[in-house]
Order: C-alpha cells, then sequence, then structure tokens
C-alpha cells in the first residue's frame, strides 16, 4: 500500500513541495517530465498536476493527499480537508483597478467589468458586499484587461505588488490570504491515515526546524544568569564551562520572529563569539 500524493507539475509550488518532501527524508525517483513518480525509501507515489484539478483528485480519491495554494482549493470548492499550512507560496487575491481611477469603497466596484481566473471567489465577494458587476473569467496575464479594454478592474493573484504596478493597476480590496497547504481525502483508511500521520510529523519537524535557529555563545560567568534569563530554548539552555577560568558556554534554540531582537539583547548583556547555526530537524 501507498501512500498518493498530488504536487503541481511545474509553476510556482513545484520546487517548494519536491524540497519539501526531500527535506522529510523522501527521496523520489526520476522526477524529471515525469507525470508520476515513487519515493524510494517511503511508501509514497507522486502524480504531477495542474493545480487547478488537485483539489477534484483528493476529493474524489484519485490522490489521497495532495499540494495546493488556498486560493485554488476554496475557488474549486471541493471537499478535502486541509491538514497543514505549508508556509510557502504565500500571496493574496485581490481587486486592482487603474492607478488613476478614485477609488471610494466597494461601492466602486458597482456595474464594473472584472476580469480574474477566480470566478467563484470573486462571485462570493460580491455577494457578501450586495455589488452587482460583471465576471469576466480569463485562464491567464489577467493584469492586462483593463490595459488593453478587456475589463475595467481586475481581481488576481499579489505577492510583492511588481506585475500590478507594471501594468498601471493599484489593489484596493483583499479578498484572501493565501499559502500553499497539505490537504487530503475525507475517507482515508486507516492504514493510510496511519501514512499520513507518519508524512505530517515530519513536515512538523521540519517547519519548526525552519523556524529556528541554533546559538551558541561565551559569556564571563558573573553574565550567565542575566542571559539565560534572555533565553527561551527547548527545555532550558545549556551552559558548559570554558577552558578558560570564569568563562561558560551557552547553547540554545532561538525562533526566527524574535531572533534579532534577542541577539542585540544577548550582545548587550555581554554575549561573546555568538555562532548562529540552522537546524535540519527538531522533534519535541
Ligand atoms: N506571486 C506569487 N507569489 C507566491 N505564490 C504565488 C504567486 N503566484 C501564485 N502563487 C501561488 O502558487 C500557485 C501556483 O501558481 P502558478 O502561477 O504556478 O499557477 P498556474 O499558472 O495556475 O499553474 P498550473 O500550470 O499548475 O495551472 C497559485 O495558485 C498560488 O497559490
Ligand atoms: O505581485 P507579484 O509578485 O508580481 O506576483 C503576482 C503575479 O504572480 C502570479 O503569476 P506568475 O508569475 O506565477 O505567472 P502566471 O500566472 O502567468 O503563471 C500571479 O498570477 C500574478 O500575476
Ligand atoms: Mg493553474
Amino acid at each position: 500500500m501507498k501512500l498518493r500524493i498530488a504536487i503541481q507539475k511545474s509553476g510556482r509550488l513545484y520546487e517548494d513541495s519536491v524540497q519539501l518532501l526531500k527535506e522529510c527524508g523522501i527521496a523520489l525517483r526520476n522526477v524529471k517530465d515525469r507525470l508520476k513518480t515513487e519515493a524510494d525509501n517511503f511508501p509514497l507515489e507522486v502524480f504531477f498536476l495542474r493545480d487547478d484539478d488537485i483539489p477534484q483528485y483528493v476529493e474524489d480519491g484519485v490522490a489521497d493527499i495532495g499540494i495546493v495554494g488556498e486560493n485554488v482549493l476554496y475557488e474549486k470548492n471541493k471537499k478535502a480537508e486541509i491538514v497543514e499550512k505549508l508556509g510557502f507560496g504565500k500571496c493574496r487575491l485581490s481587486v486592482a483597478i487603474p492607478r488613476s481611477q478614485e477609488y471610494a469603497g466597494i461601492r466602486s466596484l458597482e456595474g464594473k467589468r472584472i476580469a480574474t481566473s477566480y470566478p467563484f471567489l470573486v462571485n462570493e465577494f460580491l455577494a457578501k458586499n450586495n455589488v452587482q458587476a460583471e465576471i469576466h473569467e480569463i485562464s491567464g496575464s489577467v493584469e492586462i484587461a483593463p490595459g488593453i479594454g478587456l475589463a475595467d478592474v481586475v481581481a488576481d493573484l499579489v505577492s510583492s505588488g511588481s506585475t500590478l504596478m507594471m501594468n498601471g493597476l493599484k489593489e484596493v480590496e483583499v479578498l484572501l490570504q493565501s499559502q500553499a497547504v497539505l490537504i487530503r481525502n475525507n475517507s482515508l483508511d486507516a492504514e493510510q491515515q496511519k501514512l499520513l500521520d507518519k508524512l505530517v510529523f515530519r513536515i512538523r519537524s521540519v517547519k519548526k526546524a525552519n523556524n529556528n535557529k541554533y546559538i551558541l555563545l561565551n559569556a564571563p560567568n558573573d553574565k550567565v544568569k542575566e542571559i539565560i534569563a534572555l533565553l527561551p530554548g527547548m527545555k532550558s539552555p545549556t551552559v558548559l564551562p570554558l577552558a578558560e577560568a570564569g568563562w561558560s558556554s551557552v547553547h540554545s534554540v532561538l525562533s526566527e520572529d524574535t531572533f534579532w531582537d534577542i541577539i542585540e539583547q544577548l550582545k548587550a548583556a555581554g554575549a561573546q563569539g555568538i555562532l548562529v547555526v540552522p537546524i535540519e530537524k527538531m522533534i519535541i
């Protein structure tokens, strides 16, 4: 028995999806130009698909699990459950209008032609806000629609905002914040569930490790107490004596979000020779 996972064949999520499996210790065989492959060291079969098709495959149980953007999952409105947010493919679905136009709130969209690849989500947004507008569904290059007279405004994915900027558009409403998620079929059997649990355990360890750094520093013994108070650590920091009398080495784990703040405080408290090391896996 193998667990079947659907991932994007090529595009924004492909590299990160394969990389995540790799960091979970899952080596894929002959990835290049294949539509299907297997893992060497985990009972996993991998299907490479257009991202739009992944929610359907997972709902139907053709694939047991999949990696897809929340934007696509919600747009397709399929029955599949989110198991884990994966932290990559971060973007938002936004409405954008020509930069030269005034925007006075959602009512400004009344009667407008909206070009989008997300008709379901846009429709839902308009209905919720009691706005009547015309949706023009197009499958790509949405941002050029106003420039060529196809629509008045667009609803498309935004990350850095540079595509909007290059096309003379400005973002006026955010409909959805999105990232890649691991989804599962709603009725996995016990054996498939067991394999999924194993995979999710590994994913969480990898995510945790990527969000944390191991730090080592030296400090005079009379400063150690103050330094320890600044450090969280997995249990508590490790303190070891240095060969030089009166000095200690302190080891701990810091999370990425608080990292720079704490480093500054450590320096101010007398820490020296601070080393920061990446963590490969973190199991708590
Ligand atoms: N600029 C971006 N920054 C970060 N993530 C993005 C960005 N654009 C899209 N994404 C995320 O990556 C997913 C895939 O984007 P991509 O542009 O590769 O899709 P696509 O062209 O529809 O691919 P496919 O050929 O598989 O249908 C999107 O659904 C979204 O979740
Ligand atoms: O705000 P930005 O950082 O500019 O990113 C937004 C752009 O990225 C995505 O397209 P992508 O580059 O994946 O191309 P595609 O839709 O044509 O595949 C999305 O559809 C936007 O056009
Ligand atoms: Mg697509």
